[in-house]
């Protein structure tokens, strides 16, 4: 499990371990790390041109003993101020003793600070890191632009981007890699700021962080082994629990063979299908047991997934949601469901929106929910006291309890027709095999990521591709 800790905890941690000393330990090790994943980035050290960008503060110092350790390789270093009197005195005394060069950044007269940007080989952003707020400021961002060909490492995190959040108000620096110190930071895995941070190195300079501190956590490989159900020895299909599914319609056939093909990969030992596609469903899956009647006298089911392309039925819902067994609910069923008859069930339930359906759940604009992913997310369990996972570039699960998942796995291919009808059919799936509502939904987006992988290779992908590429995920996984 991979976590991530806000600024405030990140900040208690390196607070205690300054106490425990020596004086300059966490900037020195910090600096050195930087300066090895500059130099691994740089190749040939000696010659090259290095410029920085350093702001007032200690991210500003990092990168300028991070400069001093290149300058005394061989690269020829200059540190642009931002704000000349306030960088931070220790790094510039030791980049002018490595033979740096010092070029006041805040002066636009001479074009000294663009021109050391625009010819730098590497730019190593430290403007600002964990106490940085808002958006780069116009001098920054003007001179960041600057740095046309440049590989950008961002020192802690992209300057501009919110380290709790992940927003980025105004712009933020675009790292090709981001050094982080001690912990990763939410607003490194969440976008919009995961698509500015490049490829993220953790660094420990020795920060205790407790985990039960952390604001965030994904998945890694070997949590989903551990969490995908297995047969039982004597499996039959009822012990390994049918998954309902209630999609479609006369005019949206499509939703529920999608959704019924999810379902079919998640692990549920059967998959019944209620609602009007009937003919369509059993033609494509000969193995799902099909009713056209209401749900609640299809026969037993561990867990329902309603909702994609079922149009206005409400009554199909309805009778969803009075099931005492966990419902996902996704597409038109969040459309039509009630907040106060979805907080009413006493069994689990899982909210799939994308980031529209979200918005209308929230009554805010969707672009609100893009640039805030994390606070929506949470809104919405909070609000419906559900699991909510929201898709989308990240996909976040969160529910009253821990903190939240972020899926590792996601890729844009994912924006494509149809791949949401799987993802609840497989979701809905693995909550009748048993999984609780937060793994149910984590598992079945870290599935679906590997799965669009495995079906896109580079081209342009089916939602069906994605569904029948399920089992290699599954194999992925397993090992
Ligand atoms: N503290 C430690 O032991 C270590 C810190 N590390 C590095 O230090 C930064 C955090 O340093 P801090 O001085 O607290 O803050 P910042 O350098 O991030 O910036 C604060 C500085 O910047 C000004 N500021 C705020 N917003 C903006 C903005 N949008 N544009 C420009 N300037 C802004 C603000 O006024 C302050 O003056 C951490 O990220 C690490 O990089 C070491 O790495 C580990 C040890
Ligand atoms: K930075």
């Amino acid at each position: 499990m991979r976590s991530a800790f806000g600024v405030a905890e990140v900040r208690a941690a390196e607070r205690a371990a300054m106490a425990r000393g020596p004086e300059g330990a966490l900037m020195r090790r910090a600096a050195a790390a930087l300066a090895a994943e500059c130099a691994r980035l740089l190749g040939r050290v000696y010659g090259s041109r290095v410029t920085l960008l350093v702001g007032s503060g200690d991210n500003g110092g990092d990168a300028l003993y991070a400069g001093a350790r290149l300058a005394r390789r061989g690269a020829g270093v200059t540190a642009v101020l931002l704000a000349p009197d306030r960088a931070h005195p220790g790094g510039l005394a030791a980049l002018r003793a490595a033979g740096g060069r010092v070029v006041d950044g805040v002066d636009e007269r001479d074009g000294r600070a663009e021109d050391a940007v625009a010819g730098a080989r590497l730019v190593v952003d430290g403007i600002v890191g964990i106490g940085g707020r808002g958006g780069l400021r116009e001098r920054a961002a003007h001179l960041v632009a600057a740095a046309r060909t440049a590989t950008v490492v961002a020192v802690d995190l992209p300057s501009g981007v919110d380290a709790d959040t992940g927003e980025v108000r105004g712009e933020a620096v675009r790292a090709d890699v981001t050094v982080t110190f001690g912990a990763y930071k939410p607003g490194l895995l969440v976008d919009p700021g995961r698509a500015y941070a490049g490829a993220v190195r953790l660094v420990d300079i020795g920060l205790d962080l407790p985990p039960e501190r952390r604001a965030l956590e994904a998945l890694q490989y070997a949590d989903v082994a551990r969490l995908l159900p297995v047969p039982a020895g004597e499996s039959d299909k009822y012990r390994r629990g049918v998954v309902g599914v209630v999609a479609g319609s006369a005019r949206y056939p499509g939703a529920a063979v999608l959704c019924v093909a999810g379902a079919l990969h998640g692990g549920a030992g059967a998959v019944r299908y209620a609602g009007p596609a009937a003919d369509a469903v059993i033609a494509r899956f000969p193995e799902a047991l099909v009713s056209a009647g209401p749900p609640s006298k299809a026969g037993r089911v561990q867990a329902w997934a309603v909702g994609p392309g079922l149009g206005d039925d409400e009554d199909r819902l309805l009778d969803v949601l009075d099931a005492d067994v966990p419902v996902l609910i996704d597409a038109d069923g969040l459309r039509l469901a009630d907040e106060r008859r979805v907080r009413a069930r006493r069994a689990p339930t899982l909210l799939t929106p994308h980031a529209g359906e979200a918005a209308a759940l929230l009554g805010v604009d969707r672009a609100r929910v893009e640039s805030a992913r994390l606070a929506a997310v949470r809104e919405l369990a909070a609000r419906y006291d559900a699991t909510v996972l929201l898709k989308g570039s990240t996909t976040l699960v969160a529910d009253a309890e821990g903190p939240v998942r972020v899926n590792p796995t996601g890729t844009a291919w994912l924006a494509t027709a149809g791949s949401g009808d799987v993802l609840s059919g497989l979701a809905g799936s693995l909550l009748a095999a048993g999984l609780a509502a937060r793994d149910a939904g984590s598992v079945a987006a870290y599935l679906h990521g590997l799965a669009a992988r495995h079906a896109a290779d580079g081209a342009p992908v089916a939602a069906q591709d994605v569904a029948e590429a399920v089992p290699a995920a599954w194999r992925d996984v397993r090992g």
